[in-house]
């Protein structure tokens, strides 16, 4: 479990983080999203004893990560590509971590093989890839068995293979009633894997919810149509106070009227229509409102 209570964090003129208080409990895929320069890293790094707060807490299994016993079996964290000795190969790397931590050598193939590095074990890191990187980053996370991952920006450099099979694992440990908190950028893909969104931006919390209801709240569902007249019908609409856009495909999507509305509307101008649909709200949509209204 992981509460931050209170936090914030001033550099100089800038107030990188701003009275961030959320949870990330077990048995959950957490994400901290926010566009960048929102103050992830930041809340990142305090709490996992990088930074120290001007104000507030960041508390993991109840504890300051500073006075955590043997923390690595307690935490793993990825941050940003740390110094890895680049002339070693992945394993080497791996068996080095885990003896200088007195881990136990064994968990080093099975990390590989969790983070899809095994075949890759035997290459100097020199020649690996940004997402390999990323793997072996995950991989020493994993090293210690944690109970708690703290993963900033995951997902970059992940070819979508990667991700998907991130997306796995990180469901698979949360599965296993681990805390899993990743930071990101990226809403879509944080969407599919994540069950609830901690959103900030300008370092304070935006939005703290289960990763359905930010639709939900936040976007507006809309209406998908197409007629032979898209401009004349964009025009109609737009007088009826609606918000219509032609799509690249010609057809035009719609908010602030329903399906019936638009139909209605159609009928009444002697429009013939081609189609017409409901559409949910995405994401995406929902995050860059969410941001756009604060
Ligand atoms: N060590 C530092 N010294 C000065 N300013 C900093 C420092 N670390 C972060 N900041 C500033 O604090 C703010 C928040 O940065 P932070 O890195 O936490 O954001 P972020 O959400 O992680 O963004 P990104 O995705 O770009 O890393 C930014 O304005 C950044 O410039």
């Amino acid at each position: 479990m992981i509460e931050v209570e209170q936090l914030s964090k001033r550099y100089g003129g800038t107030l990188a983080v701003d009275d961030v208080s959320f949870r990330a409990p077990s048995g959950r895929v957490t994400a901290l999203l926010g566009p960048n320069g929102a103050g992830k890293s930041t809340t990142l790094r305090i709490l996992l004893g990088l930074a120290r707060p001007d104000g507030g807490r960041a508390l993991i299994n109840g504890t300051g990560y500073r006075e955590l016993d043997e923390p690595l079996k307690q935490v793993g964290a990825l941050l940003e590509a740390g110094a890895v000795h680049k002339g070693r190969t992945g394993y080497q790397h791996l068996r080095w971590l885990a003896e200088s931590n007195r881990l136990p050598v064994a968990r080093v193939r099975i990390v590989l093989e969790q983070t899809g590095l095994a075949a890759r074990g035997r290459t100097r890191i020199a020649g690996y890839s940004l997402g390999m990187t990323q793997r072996l980053g995950l991989a020493a996370a994993l090293l210690g068995d944690p109970g708690v991952l703290v993963l900033d920006e995951p997902l970059n450099g992940l070819d979508a293979e990667g991700i998907s099979q991130l997306r796995s694992l990180l469901r698979q440990l949360a599965d296993e009633g681990r805390t899993v908190l990743v930071s990101s950028h990226l809403m879509a893909e944080v969407a599919r894997t994540a069950d609830h969104l901690v959103v900030i931006g300008c370092g304070r919390v935006l939005a703290d919810l289960p990763t359905a209801e930010l639709i939900a709240r936040h976007v507006a569902p809309g209406v998908r149509v197409s007629c032979a007249e898209p401009a004349r019908l964009a025009d109609l609409l737009r007088s009826a106070g609606a918000v219509a856009q032609q799509t690249p495909d010609g057809a035009l999507a719609v908010t602030g009227v329903t399906a019936a509305e638009v139909g209605a509307l159609a009928a009444r101008h002697q429009l013939a229509l081609d189609g017409l649909s409901r559409t949910a709200g995405s994401l995406e949509d929902a995050y860059l409102n969410l941001l756009k209204e604060a």
